[in-house]
């Protein structure tokens, strides 16, 4: 052991969010919890034909019509390509277009827009976000994710941990591998300015829950500054003690490149700044750069956009302007 490390394992550790494992959290003690409460599973999606379908399946064979906990699948196609939204619409979700819901409004884009345009589309009490690229779904990401939230009034939010292996494009699995701008960006960011979150152990990852009341009450960031946004928000309106996590056990998904992940971190690091200023910690005197330059193998080099903009808590639109929820 380093001795960096040395020193750290003789802290104590801080105090966490609320733990529990997918397994405590059996579906039929879920049922009986559920009463008249509304759940509404969403997954944004781009260009996901290979995955959306096989997911969507698995929620309505066993949420929706075996064990029925799931009262909607609401799938935002965020601009595919691809057979995303049939595939989607043929295992059984509702498809929004992300442009059609209130339309009303200029489009945005990226993650964090598809999302808030599924809150918006959706009306379940309580709204589970599932990314569309997973490999390695199950029954138990979303049922593990709303047990907190099914048998203790006092939980607001609940994100899911996982082993993150990176599975290369040969097969081979290098465990602990994946969630590369999370370790390196987000979770360094939250230990260094907000400590008390340095609990979740995958800020990044695309499985939440939480009820609807908070979410429309918080802003959403878009493109992949969402997850880090929410969290930084969320925290600040609940508090810690309102917020839990679960542990689903492994998650594998499609990776990106390096550079992509590039023009993430940049997203991730302007959504932290844009925090740090509004709880003024930070007194600036410029505005951050919202370019990164990047270049390729080749030498060849590419001035990218990394800013973020963000959506208005929900709550504050006002609320007689129809969604359009799309075909
Ligand atoms: O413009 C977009 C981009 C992505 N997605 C969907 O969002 C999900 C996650 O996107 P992905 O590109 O696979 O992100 P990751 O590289 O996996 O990034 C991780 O880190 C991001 C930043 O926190 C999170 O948003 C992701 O959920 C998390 O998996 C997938 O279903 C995408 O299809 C959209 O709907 N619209
Ligand atoms: O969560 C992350 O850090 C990014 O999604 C990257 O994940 P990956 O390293 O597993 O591709």
């Amino acid at each position: 052991m380093d001795s960096n490390r040395r020193a750290i394992a003789n802290v104590r550790p801080r105090s966490g969010p609320h733990s529990s494992n997918a397994a405590d959290w059996p579906l039929d003690a879920l049922s009986g919890a559920k009463g008249d409460t509304t759940v509404s599973v969403v997954l944004p999606a781009r260009d996901e034909q290979d995955t959306v379908g096989d997911i969507v399946t698995v929620i309505r064979r066993d949420l929706v019509e075996r064990w029925p906990l799931v009262d909607e699948i609401v799938v935002v196609d965020s601009r595919s390509t691809d057979a995303t939204a049939e595939r989607a619409v043929r295992a059984g979700a509702r498809v929004v277009a992300q442009d059609q819901v209130l339309s009303h409004l200029p489009p945005m884009s990226g993650k964090g827009e598809a999302l808030w345009k599924g809150l918006a589309a959706s009306r379940g009490d309580i709204v589970v976000f599932v990314d569309a690229d997973l490999r390695s779904f199950g029954t138990h990401y979303v049922s593990g994710l709303l047990g907190p939230l099914l048998v203790d009034t006092g939980i607001q939010f609940v994100k899911a941990t996982y082993e993150r292996p990176y599975v290369g494009a040969d097969g081979t699995v290098q465990p602990g591998g994946g969630g590369r701008v999370t370790e390196l960006v987000a979770r360094p960011l939250l230990n260094l300015f907000w400590p008390e979150l340095a609990g979740f152990a995958q800020p990044l990852g695309g499985e939440y829950a939480a009820r609807r009341d908070v979410l429309e009450r918080v802003p959403f960031v878009t493109e992949y500054g969402v997850e880090f946004g929410l969290l930084v928000d969320l925290l600040g309106l609940v508090g810690l003690d309102a917020m839990a996590q679960v542990d689903l056990g492994r998650r594998t998904h499609r990776h990106q490149s390096t550079a992509a992940l590039g023009r993430m971190a940049g997203q991730i690091m302007l959504t932290a700044w844009s925090r740090l200023e509004r709880q003024g910690r930070v007194v600036a005197s410029g505005r951050p750069a919202h370019t990164l330059l990047q270049f390729a193998p080749d030498g060849q080099a590419d001035l990218v956009d990394v800013a973020v903009a963000e959506r208005p808590p929900l709550a504050t639109l006002v609320t007689e302007v129809p969604v359009n929820a799309g075909p």
